[in-house]
């Protein structure tokens, strides 16, 4: 069993060292290697290094779903999609480049304080990509994003970049862009908020705001929520526009939404994938979006370098796995699958 509550002291936590456990081929010595062979656990954030690699954050959350009205159960999402990970195949080392993979533990969410803990995972995720590591954070409900863009938004302060221009990218069925009332009481914030909150926080610091959601579904967004979009220019296309037929099209469109920014940060809502590929999830999708069709859309995400010849993908997490809800684990394996195929990226 899996830890799901926070420890008495702090919202953090170490991850579990007998969670990353998996099979060993030592007959093939390091071509051999699996993940959980391979990942650096640490319990504090002094242990990071500069350039250290990728770093995995998990931010076992609740509240925002429960907020959400939602179907809780994710709190457990980031240890299960470790233990999904851990018997993955490691391809990352190789003559000139040795990656490494630190997983930094867990940020606990408290039931009464969302926003605190929130924070506790912006200054960890502020930190790790002050040290120049790429970040990975694993949800919890989608609350996760208004952490994980704080701290992507405080390493952009801290190291003095001026207007920085971030490209966010959401697969999800939902916008996520519901109204919350500042007074916190009347309509809290929580899974449904969190790109509302980045578009405030954005416009308070005179900061663009880009926003593409990618696989909004129609019949599960109210018009008050298109016409939300319609008003913050988010740059968004249904479940349907993401059929493999229309893909030339969608990635000619996502190439130019990247092309218009230096950063990005990606958020995939497992809920975007139909409900047959991802059961395991809070508000599971009648239609949905197949694999194919977000593998291909990331492409032009990871392959994306800005002038200097950077990677523009520096931050990426995933959101709403829950499984409670899942079938064999069949969602927790996208789902580690998902982060296999990201971390791949910013190993690159
Ligand atoms: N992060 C979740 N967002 C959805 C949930 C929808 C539902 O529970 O039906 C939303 O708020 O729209
Ligand atoms: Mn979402
Ligand atoms: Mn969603």
């Amino acid at each position: 069993m899996t830890k799901t509550t926070p420890p008495a002291t702090s919202n953090y936590a170490a991850t579990d060292a007998d969670i990353w456990q998996g099979r060993i081929d030592a007959e093939d010595g390091e071509a051999g290697m699996r993940f959980h062979q391979k990942v650096t656990l640490i319990d504090d954030d002094e242990q990071l290094t500069n350039q250290a690699g990728v770093v995995l954050l998990g931010f076992a959350c609740d509240e925002g779903v429960k907020r959400n009205k939602g179907r809780v159960g994710a709190v457990q999402a980031p240890d299960i999609i470790r233990k999904a990970l851990a018997n993955t195949a490691w391809h990352h080392d190789n003559a000139t480049n040795t990656s490494t993979f630190v997983d930094a533990g867990n940020i606990y969410c408290s039931d009464t304080d969302l926003a605190a803990s929130q924070k506790e995972l912006a200054n960890y995720v502020e930190t790790a990509l002050n040290k120049q590591n790429k970040v990975m954070v694993l949800g919890g409900g989608h609350e996760i994003a208004w952490g994980t863009f704080q701290g992507l938004a405080q390493h952009f302060q801290t190291t003095k970049v001026n207007k920085p221009k971030i490209g966010i990218i959401n697969f999800d069925a939902h916008f996520d862009l519901r109204t919350y009332s500042t007074d916190g009481q009347a309509f809290p914030t929580s899974s449904g908020t969190p790109f509302n909150q980045i578009a405030k926080h954005c416009q308070q610091l005179g900061w663009e705001f880009n926003y593409a959601c990618l696989g909004v579904s129609r019949a599960s967004n109210t018009q008050a929520l298109f016409t939300l979009a319609d008003q913050l220019g988010v740059h968004y296309r249904e479940d349907h526009q993401l059929a493999s037929y229309h893909l030339a099209e969608r990635i000619e469109e996502l190439t130019a939404f990247i092309d218009n920014v230096d950063h990005l940060y990606l958020t995939i809502d497992i809920d975007v994938f139909s409900a047959s590929t991802a059961p395991g999830v809070s508000a599971p999708a009648a239609r949905g979006v197949n694999y194919e069709s977000v593998e291909a859309l990331l492409q032009p995400i990871f392959n994306a370098k800005n002038s200097a010849g950077q990677a523009k993908l520096i931050i990426a997490d995933l959101a709403e796995y829950n499984p409670n809800f899942d079938i064999d684990n069949q969602t927790a394996r996208l789902a580690a699958r998902l982060t296999w195929d990201i971390t791949r990226a910013m190993f690159k």
